[in-house]
């Protein structure tokens, strides 16, 4: 069963134009959306989230156009992390993840004792039980890239976007990253979407990779299939070879 969906959807931001966007997205798998720089990875991926309005074309969220749910239904079905660009406020880890329960939460009174498990529930998820009271200022960026996680999980949706979950950390922290949202995946059947630069990640974490290029979605498939020699030089332009080991691309530029 596909949970989201495009046909033809078409958006214009200044130059820059998505193309018929034909795309699905299938229930309880991760799926990995790579491309170029200015490709329209994140705008795709906002248009999915209604933080932008298509010009043309249909997006359905189990068979019901996006735009027909309330703000409050959709948010409690979709979370959406953007790159990590935002100035962190002064409150705690535990604040934070508190902030993924507010579509669910009246606007006056206590946190609700479900409220509180579910927050409990995704600090332990992401590993953060012993910084829960730590200032999220005071994070290193992996800790605080799991803090802004925990957050969406807070959420409870069965769709999680996130936008470069993996960009200013190392390895050891992609890793963990990596690992945490496979198994969020597989434990809880949350379908992850995500936009990654790294292809060793995409090709390695995802069962479904979704190639964009200017504008327009260049091909999908599983990444052993369609990660090749070919696509590499056609999007990213480069020469080289491309094998896969313990299902990770190995990739090695010819020049
Ligand atoms: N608000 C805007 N107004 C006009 N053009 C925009 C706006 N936001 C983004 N763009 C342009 O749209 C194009 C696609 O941007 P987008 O951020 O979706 O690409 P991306 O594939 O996610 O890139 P990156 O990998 O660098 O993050 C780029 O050319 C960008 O400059």
């Amino acid at each position: 069963m596909t949970v989201l969906k495009s046909e033809e959807l078409q958006f214009r931001q200044g130059k820059f134009q998505l193309h018929d966007i034909n795309i699905e997205f299938p229930e309880g798998k991760m799926t990995a959306i790579v491309g170029p720089n200015g490709s329209g990875k994140s705008t795709l991926l906002k248009l999915f989230a209604r933080l932008l309005k298509a010009d043309n074309g249909l997006v359905t969220l189990d068979n019901q156009p996006i735009h027909k749910y309330k703000r409050k239904e959709y948010s409690q079905k979709i979370a959406m992390l953007p790159q990590a660009k935002e100035v962190l406020p002064s409150i705690t880890v535990k604040e934070l993840v508190g902030y993924g329960r507010v579509p669910f939460q009246r606007l006056t009174g206590p946190v609700s004792e479900e409220d509180k498990e579910i927050i409990a529930w995704a600090i332990r998820e992401t590993g953060l039980e012993n910084m829960a009271d730590r200032m999220v200022g005071h994070l290193s960026g992996g800790e605080l890239q799991r803090a802004r996680i925990a957050m969406a999980l807070a959420q409870k949706t069965s769709v999680l976007l996130l936008d470069e979950p993996t960009t200013f950390l190392d390895i050891t922290h992609q890793l963990e990253l990596m690992k945490i949202l496979s198994r969020i995946n597989k434990t809880h059947q949350i379908t992850v979407i995500m936009v990654l630069h790294e292809l060793q990640y995409a090709g390695a974490y995802s069962d479904n990779l979704i190639v964009m290029k200017r504008g327009e979605i260049y091909q999908t498939g599983k990444p052993q299939a369609i990660l090749t020699a070919q696509l590499l030089k056609e999007v990213y332009e480069i020469d080289a070879s491309i094998k896969f080991e313990n299902n990770y691309p190995v990739i090695i530029p010819k020049n």
